[in-house]
């Protein structure tokens, strides 16, 4: 391309340039032309003014010599075939050369002895003369001489006639438009010597040099071109032509200037070559454009058929489909249909073909209705959008083959690169994977993860179709029993089959969820009223009514489920979660086993709640607890066998704050074990100050909770401390709960024999609120036996109460252990369980528990003067 613009280009600079040759040969001609018949017509005028000349000389020669010198020179005037323009003066010279008369005003005197146009006549015949200009010798004007001899009636020499002529006669032909400023009109004698001429506006007489040297002509007549260095003494060439008139022996000769004739040719060239110039330009440019264009077309191409190629070479033996479309366009230019023009076997094979098959098939001719319109759109949203990236459910499609495919398609050009791949495996994973996230291992149930994505969607469904959603957040009560007294194992199984129960007590598509732990939640959807969510409520506490049988035994499970309702009780998913929990947790706190729907008060409790933890954590951090000492008085002595420690909240603004009001939360939130190890400090703290005191101290009892014997660290706490104190074993006595024992765990065992080992006193406290046996008991190894308060409460007001209280002291006794009757309050009780042969009392009757003082609260032996 860029060869055939240089080709073209320069043939039409050729043909251009010799055309501007030729025109100027042609113009050439034309100057030479010119110059030739301007020659011509000048001629022809210098010759009738010649003629005029002539004619007037040899009238007045006639004359004169016909009147013997008597001729006036008036008669001149009369002279006919003279032009009226034509300016002259005639003067009469006589034989001596001097002025006879003369037309000239006030003429000169002079003698033109010696003028050319005198003695031209002397000897000669009469001839007509004519001369190079002058300044005139009368006149003292310039004037070209012409002149004819005079003779006397003998014919002897009588002088001359004279005509000067003023030379604008003879060169008035100078055509300013042709000749412009530099030509010549010039008039030569047949000697070749110039006699007048002009160049320019300039008169130029033979004195001053016009020519270099005398021209020699050829021939009378002609045209040619002059070198100006040769022959000009301006040195400008000129285009001259000459026309000799024969008669008078005279050369007209023009001259044309060559650069000023030839300057509307240059000037026209100067343009046209420009215009040339900007053409080529132009056309280079364009064709540079084309050139590059084609190129980078071809270019493409190349880069398309290698990426094509390699790409078809790469994925032939890999995992991935590789096809072209081309787009079929209609007579609007809109796509209705894609062709295969290429693919591998790879990708014809995703379809069900074999490659040579597919190369030529339109997608409209392999898919029809819902497949092919989403295979349209997706090829065209490619060609909009120069790519398309994707994952398409083949199955849902109904194609067969590869369940998912990845559709990557790009388009370099025209046409659409497609690759495919067949990602059904890693979706398998994925979709595995999703399923994990979002269920519970343990029970199979959806787990929390779950309820994230399903519950905004479900209230948006409900919001639409304005019904209600319920959600029931339901916690096992007392389920963390059956894993300690059964093991772990035993509360799986529990949990699964709560989930059954579950899903037994709803309808089969309302979800159920496990939260974690032994939390569910049952989603209730497209209710219309909270008694629905009430019902299933029942529904479900219904189900957990029976006891759970497992390997391990049987179980009682109640459950506390709290409610919360959409959209009264939150607008979004979290907030419902989190509100049917507050709901829950208000079924706890009021005694667990049944259901609440939320109500904001719930939350209220749940705020008081944690100010409450906060404060109580500050007591225990600012020293707040104290230590009350409540006596045992040895029922058979009548004096104080020892103290039992119970701890008291100094709140600073409340008072004295008793346990009931803050163990449970401080159980709770774990903070029982602090308060614990305060209290074993605390008391230490005290023996050993009252034991600078007094010499003989009663033990004191403190109550150790199941949590501090679960953390495993009671038996490290309680040495420490004592070790830090001096308090020797015999002065501490424990009182742990009936419910420890029931926890029977390894931890429980190793800590109670480390306890006894250490040789403080053991005592099993409110004995009877559980199930413990005294056999069990026994193995423990316990010193005392704590009945509790219920117990003594029947005394003497039942038979039942007496029998059981005595056969309680009797067993006990038979195992070793003293008996402490709790809460007598009354002395008959004193009274009945001396006779029971009971061994220790405690209770108002007695003592209220009393703050810490200087020395031991021991009671005074009196105190009791009626049964001592
Ligand atoms: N077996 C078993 N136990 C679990 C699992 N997840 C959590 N737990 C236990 O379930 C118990 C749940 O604690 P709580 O709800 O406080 O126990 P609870 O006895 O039901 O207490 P209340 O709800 O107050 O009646 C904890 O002891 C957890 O260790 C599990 O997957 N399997």
């Amino acid at each position: 391309m860029p060869f055939l613009a240089v080709i073209a280009a320069a043939t039409g600079w050729v043909s251009f340039l010799t055309n501007l040759e030729a025109s100027r040969h042609k113009i050439e001609e034309q100057g030479l032309q010119a110059a030739a018949a301007l020659s011509q017509d000048n001629a022809k005028d210098l010759l009738h003014t010649l003629e005029a000349v002539d004619h007037i000389t040899y009238y007045i020669k006639s004359g004169w010599e016909a009147s013997n010198g008597r001729l006036t020179l008036e008669s001149a005037s009369q002279i006919k075939d003279v032009p009226e323009d034509f300016s002259f003066y005639i003067t009469i010279i006589d034989e001596n050369a001097n002025l006879l008369l003369s037309t000239v005003p006030n003429p000169y005197r002079a003698n033109v002895l010696n003028r050319p146009y005198f003695s031209a006549h002397r000897q000669a015949r009469d001839v007509f003369y004519a001369g190079p200009a002058q300044v005139g010798d009368f006149s003292r004007r310039p004037i070209i001489p012409f002149s004819r001899r005079l003779s006397d009636s003998r014919g002897n020499f009588n002088g001359i006639v004279l005509v000067s002529v003023v030379p604008g006669n003879f060169i008035s032909g100078y055509d300013d438009a042709v000749l412009k400023n530099h030509g010549i009109l010039a008039v030569m004698g047949a000697d070749r010597s110039m006699r007048l001429a002009r160049l320019g506006k300039q008169l130029v007489l033979p004195q001053s040099p016009l020519l270099t040297d005398t021209l020699s002509f050829e021939y009378p007549s002609g045209s040619t071109l002059l070198n100006g260095k040769e022959w000009f003494a301006d040195g400008r060439n000129r285009y001259v032509g000459w026309e000799t008139i024969d008669e008078y022996d005279f050369i007209l000769f023009t001259g044309l200037d060559q650069e000023e004739f030839l300057a509307p040719y240059k000037a026209e060239r100067a343009a046209l070559i420009r215009n040339a110039i900007l053409l080529t330009i132009v056309l280079g440019l364009l064709s540079l454009a084309a050139t590059m264009s084609i190129m980078l077309h071809a270019w493409r191409r190349c880069q398309l058929e290698t990426m094509q190629e390699t790409y078809r070479a790469a994925t032939e033996g890999a995992d991935e489909g590789f096809y072209i479309a081309s787009p079929i366009r209609n007579e609007d230019g809109k796509v209705v249909d894609f062709r295969f023009t290429d693919c591998n076997e790879r990708g014809a094979e995703f379809l069900g073909y074999r490659r040579q098959e597919l190369i030529g098939k339109r997608i409209l001719e392999l898919y029809h209705g819902e497949v092919a319109n989403r295979t349209m759109r997706m090829l065209c949203y490619a060609m909009k959008h120069r790519s398309y990236e994707g994952e398409t459910d083949m199955t849902s499609l109904g194609i067969e083959g590869p369940a998912w495919l990845h559709i990557r398609i790009s388009r370099p050009e025209n046409d659409l690169a497609i690759t495919v791949r067949d990602i059904s495996h890693a979706k398998a994973h994925v979709f595995e994977l999703e399923r994990r996230s979002n269920e519970d291992a343990l029970t199979g149930l959806p787990n929390r993860h779950w309820v994230t994505n399903f519950l905004p969607d479900a209230l948006q469904q409900a919001t639409i179709s304005r019904t209600t959603v319920a959600l029931l957040f339901i916690d096992l009560d007392g389920f963390k029993a059956v894993n300690d007294t059964m093991g772990h194992e035993a509360g799986d199984e529990v949990l699964r089959n709560a989930g059954r129960r579950l899903k037994e007590a709803v309808r089969p598509h309302d979800p159920i969820v496990r939260l974690g732990g032994d939390e569910f939640l049952v989603i209730l959807e497209h209710l219309t009223n909270n008694n629905e969510a009430a019902h299933v409520a029942e529904r479900i506490m219904e189900a957990f009514r029976p006891p759970f049988r497992v390997s391990q035994g049987t179980h009682s499970i109640g459950t506390s489920i709290g409610i919360s309702m959409f959209p009264k009780d939150g607008k979004e998913a979290h907030t419902l979660l989190k509100n049917a929990d507050i709901a829950m947790y208000s079924v706890k706190a009021a005694g667990k086993c049944g259901y609440h729907f939320f109500d904001e008060s719930f939350y209220d409790a749940l705020v008081s709640r944690h100010q409450r933890e906060k404060e109580l954590r500050y007591a225990l951090d600012h020293d707040q607890m104290v230590v009350f000492y409540q006596p045992k008085v040895d029922i058979a002595t009548g004096t104080t066998s020892s103290l039992e420690a119970l701890v008291r909240w100094a709140h600073p603004t409340q008072g004295i704050v008793a346990p009931n009001e803050f163990i449970s939360l401080a159980q709770e939130t774990g903070l029982i074990a602090r308060l614990g190890e305060q209290v074993i400090e605390k008391v230490c703290a005290q023996l050993a100050y009252w034991s600078e005191h007094t010499q003989q101290l009663v033990p004191v009892a403190i109550n150790i909770s199941p949590t501090h014997f679960q953390n495993g660290n009671i038996v490290e706490v309680l040495s420490s401390c004592m070790k830090r104190y001096g308090i020797p074993a015999s002065l501490i006595e424990l009182e742990i709960t009936e419910s420890t024992m029931l926890e029977n765990t390894e931890e429980v065992t190793q800590a109670i024999n480390a306890l006894r080992k250490m040789g403080v006193t053991l005592s099993v406290d409110d004995f009877g609120t559980g199930y413990s046996s005294l056999s069990q008991l026994h193995s423990l190894n316990f010193d005392v036996l704590k009945v509790d308060r219920a117990f003594t409460v029947r005394l003497n007001r039942s038979k039942d109460g007496n029998i059981l209280f005595t056969t309680i002291i009797k067993m006990a006794h038979s195992l070793g252990m003293r008996v402490v009757a709790e809460g007598v309050e009354t002395l008959e009780q004193i009274k009945t369980l001396k006779a029971m042969q009971c061994d220790e009392i405690q209770g108002f009757y007695i003592s209220q528990p009393l703050p810490p003082a200087d020395a031991q609260p021991v009671l005074p032996k009196w105190f009791f003067p009626s049964i001592m």
